[in-house]
């Protein structure tokens, strides 16, 4: 996949939106060395610093490695790791041969680790890098250089450093806002395909079944309309807080709909994730709500089958959450499994999966 072409998920997942705009820096910065680079090779050659010539040679193949393995596939080459260590090596033994003509690489290479590594690992990587640096140049250079080389290094790093954390930062929470709800904390739709395909793989490769809960409030216009909008909203609130509290960890909650919420359920049966709907339906009508609002819901559950898409089993949810509602309501009512439509005779069977 080519690393730029990330963006055009950016509006249907917020997640693989910042994947690639991770993706886009990391192919940015090692293009942007290697063309910087590449002509150092010639003129290290040129004035006989071999090594030189054959440790920047390194750090351009790894440059157009991991140029390569994010456009061909998709992957990080060594996870970036090289990168630091060419650095570190090319600028210190540049410095030693070649004075301040060699330290001056160092600050670019420092600033860019922020970006093609985890925090943690730049800033431990950033640390051995200054400390080099300041050994060689207290070595080759007059004692004042030293003490400047030091501390502007040193100030460099640290200021690309929160820098890149605030920048982190960002990022997670534009994540966390893009997918959740911002009423009931629950997590929005953006990225439902995704959770539901990932249940179906695991059903599909090791046979690992989980199920979905789909769970509407009934009535819930009449408590906007009697109440007003803002105790319905507190209703809502209340109601993630109750569902959330009977979850596992590994469950997912969304909120899918209004007043229609969703729970994905890994590793677990029908059977299990039936009496899970019945528990929430009891603990819902059991106790009023704010202001005494007394309320109800009503529950499906569908358990994944073999070879359904997400749509459907998400569909199949839906038909019996309509049933649960047309049978009087504040009830769980079980969807139909696909092998159990029996088409009619003559019929083509594929059709009874549509
Ligand atoms: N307070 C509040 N109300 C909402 C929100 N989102 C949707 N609603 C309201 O939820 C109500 C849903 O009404 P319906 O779809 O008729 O469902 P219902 O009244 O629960 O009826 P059944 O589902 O058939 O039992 C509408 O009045 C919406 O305005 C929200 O975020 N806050």
């Amino acid at each position: 996949m080519n690393p730029l072409s990330a963006t055009s998920n950016l509006a249907s997942n917020p997640t693989l939106a910042v994947l690639g705009f991770k993706r886009q820096i990391v192919y940015h910065l090692h293009f942007w060395a290697f063309v910087a680079v590449a002509p150092l090779v010639m003129v290290q050659w040129r004035q006989g610093n071999i090594v030189l010539a054959l440790l920047l040679i390194l750090f351009c193949l790894n440059a157009v490695a991991v140029i390569a393995f994010l456009r061909f596939r998709s992957t990080y080459f060594l996870q970036g790791r090289l990168f630091p260590i060419l650095a570190v090596i090319c600028a210190a033994y540049s410095t030693m041969i070649n004075g301040h003509a060699g330290l001056y690489w160092a600050y670019p290479a420092a600033a860019a680790l922020f970006f093609l590594l985890p925090l943690k690992e730049a800033t431990v990587s950033n640390i051995v890098f200054v400390i080099s640096m300041s050994v060689v140049s207290f070595i080759t250079l007059p004692e004042a250089d030293f003490w400047r080389i030091t501390f502007s290094l040193g100030l460099t790093c640290l200021f690309v450093m929160i820098f890149a954390w605030l920048v982190g930062r960002l990022q997670a929470e534009l994540t966390r806002l893009a997918t959740t709800d911002p009423l009931t904390g629950c997590l929005n739709r953006s990225q439902l395909a995704d959770i539901l395909n990932s249940q179906i793989q695991m059903r599909e490769r090791y046979e690992r079944v989980s199920s979905l809960i789909l769970l509407d409030m009934d009535y819930f216009k009449i408590i906007n309309d009697r109440w007003g909008h803002l105790a319905g909203d507190r209703v809502l609130q209340e109601l993630s807080s109750r569902l959330r509290k009977r979850l596992r960890e590994s469950d997912q909650l969304f909120r899918i709909g209004g007043e229609e919420f969703m729970l994905v359920l890994p590793e677990t049966r029908q059977k299990d994730a039936d009496k899970v709907a019945r528990e929430l339906l009891t603990n819902i009508s059991a106790r009023p709500f704010v202001e005494g609002i007394q309320v109800t819901a009503s529950a499906s559950v569908a358990e994944v089958d073999k070879g359904e898409t997400w749509s459907v089993w998400l569909n199949r949810a839906d038909q019996a959450l309509y049933e649960a509602k047309a049978r009087g309501r504040n009830q769980v009512a079980n969807a139909v499994r696909r092998q159990e439509v029996t088409p009619p005779e003559g019929a083509d069977p594929q059709l009874a999966d549509a």
